[in-house]
């Protein structure tokens, strides 16, 4: 039975090299892929996938508009796949998850995405919470802060690197806007 797969971590953990590796895996056995990020996420222009170690890949792009069901089954029905992967699964919706959730039940394809759980107030985004919700395997990818605990937390900072408490949930950026840390200091460095 094909599976749906979060892979959730806090920020810089190694998410979307872990999901080119994966996808290199693939590709070198002569099997099809296909590859999705999210359209707001431009920091490396659009379409793409890049890790901060320098790999990268073409992916397609979802909006809460798009039925990823749909494209899925187009480009199957063309080119059988043997697994979708999917990058900043945290922007998708609920009715998305459920989306890709069909695509393991009723086309057989494995589906791997990968996110951050929660956001610089440490609350859930929509797609993770539906995919904490319906995954059938749940991975966490880990990485540490500072002071050596494991970093669980996204602290949002300004240029200064100062810290911000209020905002949009939203706000495309990368090491020069996000810092990951263990719960305590998150809570610290939100306190003031
Ligand atoms: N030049 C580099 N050489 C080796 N590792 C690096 C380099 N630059 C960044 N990294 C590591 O790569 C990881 C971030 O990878 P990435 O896949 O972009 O993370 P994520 O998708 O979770 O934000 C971090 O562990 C970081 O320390
Ligand atoms: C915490 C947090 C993050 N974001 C954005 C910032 C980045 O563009 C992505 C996560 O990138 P990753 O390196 O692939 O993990 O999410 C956001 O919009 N709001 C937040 O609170
Ligand atoms: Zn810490």
């Amino acid at each position: 039975m094909a599976k749906l797969y979060f892979y959730y971590s806090s920020m810089n953990a190694g998410k979307s090299t872990t999901l080119l590796q994966s996808d290199f895996n693939y590709r070198e056995r002569g099997m099809e892929t296909m590859l999705w990020t999210a359209a707001l996420d431009d920091r490396y222009g659009r379409g793409r996938i890049v890790s901060r170690i320098g790999l990268d890949a073409q992916a397609h792009l979802f909006d809460p508009q798009v039925d990823i069901f749909a494209a899925i089954a187009v480009q199957h029905e063309a080119t059988p796949l043997s697994c979708v992967l999917l990058d900043e699964a945290q922007f998708l919706t609920e009715a998305q998850v459920w989306q890709l959730g069909a695509v393991c039940d009723r086309l057989g394809i494995p589906v791997l995405c990968y996110g951050i759980r929660t956001d610089f107030q440490g609350q859930l985004f929509a797609g993770s919470a539906a995919l904490l919700g319906l995954a059938d395997t749940l991975t966490e990818i880990k990485t540490v802060c500072d002071c050596g605990r494991k970093a669980t937390m996204n602290l949002r900072v300004d240029a200064g690197g100062r810290p911000i408490q209020q905002g949009a949930q939203t706000q495309i950026g990368g090491n020069d806007r996000y810092v990951a840390l263990c719960r305590r200091h998150f809570v610290e460095q939100m306190r003031g």
